[in-house]
This record gives structure tokens, sequence and C-alpha cells, in this order.
């Protein structure tokens, strides 16, 4: 953070840009590549904002390469095409790096656990399942519907002698999770206090959706770190493990690079620690800009405009 403070210290401050159009056209022509936040910034929930296929395709017709850097581990990359494709978005499911993505890849590729020992306890949606499977990683829990009910006087006695643990578990993976329940997170406890490693794809503390906020991954989470006393290794934005696996994919300079995002301490921290060229802070979901203007702010992005579509100007 001390990195951050001295590069804040020397900046002029955020350049505004919405209603300026040569100060957008020259702020995207220093750019040859844009990573985008998705909640907050594309869109809130299943609620899109304005302008925004118009926006991605004059990047495109810009010869711009974009990414779609979501920290929203309830879906995988294939999900993330449907959804693309239903809001008249034109995007490539490989044009996507989730969180559930980085999880799912720093196990399989990094971690690379030996069998049978090397299973994944999920606290988190199908997103998360379905990009373990696509690193035949091996899990449990999950969206496993047996799980989805109350805590039975028998399920305390089961926890603790074991016969409902399954011994191959060696990672507790929590991630967003609309399902929680007090099973579910005894059993994470268990595995957790038997030496299993705690990751977790993101901890953001909220959740934009339906123009509103909503408890976040870390929320949902925080019942087994306050149980553990433990905090998770957490592999969504602004994990740097993140962006050198997505500078390893995709193949771009930094300095020509710009994130996009809604969030201070995930998308503009992620872009500033990642030495990118720049940062653009969208004011339709997290983040509001008197947290960036206010005097001795630690994370403020390079530029910030109201919405995403007034790039179109
Ligand atoms: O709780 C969460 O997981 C986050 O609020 C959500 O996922 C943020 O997604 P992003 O803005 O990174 O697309
Ligand atoms: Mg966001």
């Amino acid at each position: 953070m001390q990195a951050i403070k001295s590069l804040v210290a020397a900046s002029p401050g955020p350049q505004y840009l919405t209603g300026d159009k040569a100060s957008i056209d020259a702020f995207i022509d220093k750019f040859d590549v844009f990573l985008f936040d998705c909640d907050g910034v594309l869109w809130s929930g299943d609620h899109l904002f304005a302008r925004i296929p118009e926006t991605i395709a004059m990047l495109r017709e810009k010869g711009k390469q974009l990414v779609f850097v979501t920290n929203n581990s309830t879906k995988s990359r294939g999900d993330y095409k449907k959804k693309f494709d239903s809001m008249g978005i034109a995007a490539k499911e490989e044009e996507v790096f989730g969180s559930s993505y980085s999880a799912a890849i720093y196990i399989a590729r990094i971690m690379k656990l030996e069998a049978p020992k090397n299973k994944v306890y999920v606290l988190g949606e199908s997103g998360v399942e379905q990009e373990l499977e696509s690193e035949k990683v091996p899990y449990c829990g999950g969206t496993d519907p047996l799980l989805r009910r109350d805590m039975m006087p028998e399920d305390f006695k089961n926890v603790a002698n074991g016969s409902l643990l399954d011994d191959n578990v060696a990672i507790v993976l929590t991630g967003l999770d609309y399902h929680p329940s007090y099973l579910k997170y005894a059993l994470g406890m268990a595995y957790i206090r038997r030496g299993a490693k705690f990751l977790a794809t993101n901890i953001d503390s909220t959740l934009p959706s339906a123009g509103s906020l909503f408890p976040g991954a870390g929320s949902t989470s925080a019942p087994l770190i306050k149980a553990t006393g433990q905090e998770p290794l957490a592999l969504g934005k602004p994990s740097q493990a993140m962006m050198d696996a997505i500078e390893g994919k995709f193949q771009f300079d930094r300095k020509k690079a710009c994130m996009i995002g809604d969030r201070l301490n995930t998308d503009i921290q992620f872009g500033i620690e990642g030495g990118l060229g720049g940062t653009l802070c969208v004011l339709t979901g997290v983040s509001k800009k008197e947290e960036f203007l206010a005097a001795g702010a630690e994370v403020v992005p390079s530029a910030y405009v109201d919405e995403l579509g007034d790039l179109l100007g």
C-alpha cells in the first residue's frame, strides 16, 4: 500500500472525462488493452446499463484488445458468454477471466496437489464447480443439494467423529454463496481445523445488483473466517497472482493496458498494484467519487466517468 500512497501523492488527481470528447479520445488512444470489470460497470445483476454494447463495439472498431475480469465466482466463463449473448454484448468466452477460473488454475497449476488428497470442499455456486471441472480438480460440497438442509443433532456428532467428512479434502474454497447453511460452515470449519488450505475466489464485502448492494463473497465467507480465525488466500482482484495469470494468457504490455472498474479496493487497486498504464473508475457501482476525491485518499483512479457509455462521447 506504501507504493500506492507515493504514486497517489505524486499524481495530479483523477481526470473527469464525462462530456469531454477530446479528453475521452485522448484517454482511449493511450491504451491497446482494456480489462473490464463486470458487476457495477456493464450491468447491475440482470439490469444492463445504457449504451454498453455500443461502447464495447466502439473499442473493438478501434482495434482494442478486451478482457472481462470479474470477481463474481457464481458463473463460469461459459455462463458469462451466455449472459453477454443475452445482452447483445459482442464478446468471446476466451476473453473472460473470472475469479473462479483464477482459483481453479491456481489450484491445478500452482498448488498441483497429489491425488487422492487433492479434493476441494466448495462453499459457493456452480461457477466454481464448472471451472474446477475444466481443470480436472475433484471437489465436493458447493451446490450439493444434500447440504441445503438444517443442521440435525446427529450432524454435530458425525462432523466431530469425521464420518461426514471426506478424507481426500485438502482445500476449502469459498466464493459468493447464495445458499449458505450452518451445516456447510460446520464442514468447512472441520476441514480447515484438520489442516485444509483456506482459499477464496474473492472477498468483496458487497455485491452490486438491481441498483442496490447485497452481501458479497467476503460476507458469505465471513462466518468461516470468524470461526477458524484464519484469513483465506484470495485469488480474485486485487490479487496479483490473477494479474500475472491474465498477462500470461493474453500477452500484453502492462503500460498500454487500462483497468476499468467500479470498486476501488478491488478493480482500481488491482490496476495500480499491477503497474498498468491507467485505471478508470465508473460511478454506476460500489465506489463513490467522494471516496477517491477526498484528501489523503489511498486508492485513486487515473480518470473517472459517470457511466461506461460516456466513453462514446
Ligand atoms: O461479492 C462478489 O463476489 C462481488 O461483489 C462481485 O462478484 C463483483 O464482481 P465484479 O464487480 O468483479 O464483476
Ligand atoms: Mg464491479
